[in-house]
């Protein structure tokens, strides 16, 4: 097997064992602690520009197929795992998970210390990181590293974004027409709408207002999306301008960002984020916890302690993650608009807060 190379941008090395393609990938490190699901999350167009690592300790076991991905492409920028399968095993596998990491051109390495790792960037931090499956020599890698973009300020959204407008439609009948601003989708978001009986037309990040309403939308999505929410200042302008029209707007992870923005809130990283399938969100009206999907670094300071006013009227926070108090939702209190900074589209992860697609459905038919 051959050797592969992971150093920190702080100087932390890790020696193991190359895991898919040959060659160096530069990204912010984070980890993940989703113990199934690692194919959605490979393909989620959120992961561009970070190396993933994963804290369950055997990954690949079940292969790859082509139903699960999340995108057209393995997205993530750089893999860490501790134990690759070295069989994959079941019934729904098209090929092998580092066949599938291979044929994307992903870096990964296999190492034995992804708790140390973890535990170290629980401390210190997400940070940019390097893996080499050719340097042996750390401090040559660590100045490739220190060379590369950092995640603040990264401007990644409309790099993952559909080029072209294109449309999801339902089997059945047509209840509502949504506009969805691509801002790095999920394959599953505009199918959890189809299956409510929305046509999804998902445009690009950077559609204007103007196009987005030139739909006659029933409501306007805004999807999950990569990078630095203070560089997405094109789907803040769309928003303000959706919201103005007082048309229903929905966002989900970055989407939530948005409205944040929108309403003239400020968004910040967070140390190590929230990447898993297992945290714990409390809806603040009814104090009912959902356990849910997340993939966020960044998130929305707002005030916790009741509504406050914006250029839209009073709006509110509804969620907070109950292992840090991170803001999960908000609301406007004057006009159909919300958002959760967690993924109700449940793929990969629980399926507690599903219900919010049908929440959106309910105020479009309003
Ligand atoms: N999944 C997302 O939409 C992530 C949003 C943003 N890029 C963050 O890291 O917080």
């Amino acid at each position: 097997m051959n050797q592969a190379l992971l150093v920190l941008e702080d100087g932390r090395t890790f020696r193991g064992t190359a895991y898919g393609a040959e060659g160096e990938a530069f990204g912010e490190v984070v980890f993940n602690t989703g113990m199934t699901g690692y194919q959605e999350t490979l393909t989620d167009p959120s992961y561009a520009q970070q190396i993933v690592a994963m804290t369950a300790p055997h990954i690949g076991n079940t292969g790859v197929n082509d139903e699960d991905p999340e995108s057209g492409r393995i997205q993530v920028a750089g893999y860490v795992v501790r134990e690759p399968s070295r069989i994959t095993s079941s019934w729904r596998a098209q090929r092998s998970l580092e066949d599938e990491l291979r044929a994307y051109g992903v870096v990964g390495i296999a190492v034995q210390g992804t708790r140390a790792l973890t535990r170290h960037l629980r401390e210190r931090g997400a940070m940019r990181a390097g893996i080499s499956t050719a340097e042996t020599d750390p401090d040559a890698l660590l100045e490739r590293v220190l060379a590369s973009p950092d995640m603040i300020g990264a401007d990644l959204a409309r790099v993952v974004s559909t080029p072209e407008p294109y449309v999801v439609r339902p089997d059945g009948e047509v209840r509502h027409r949504v506009a969805a601003v691509d801002l790095g989708i999920k394959t599953m978001t505009p199918r959890r709408m189809a299956e409510r009986g929305c046509e999804v037309h998902v445009l690009p990040a950077t559609a204007t207002a103007d196009e987005i309403l030139a739909l006659e939308p029933d409501g306007v999505f805004y999807s999950n999306g990569p990078g630095d929410p203070a560089a997405c200042g094109y789907a803040v302008d769309s928003m303000k301008g959706v919201l103005e029209e007082g048309r229903p707007v929905f966002g989900i992870c970055l989407g939530n960002q948005m409205l944040g923005r929108a309403l003239g809130l400020d968004t910040y990283k967070l140390r190590f984020g929230h990447r898993g399938v297992n945290q714990p969100v409390q809806n603040r009206a009814t104090g009912r916890v959902h356990i849910t999907s997340h993939n966020h670094g960044f998130a929305v300071e707002a005030p916790l302690d009741g509504p406050f006013e914006t250029a839209f009227g009073r709006a509110e926070v509804t969620h907070v993650d109950l292992n840090d108090g991170v803001v999960e939702g908000l609301r406007l209190l004057d006009r159909p608009a919300f958002s959760v900074q967690y993924h109700p589209e449940a793929a990969p992860g629980p399926h507690d807060a599903t219900g919010l697609f049908e929440t959106f459905c309910e105020l479009m038919k309003k």
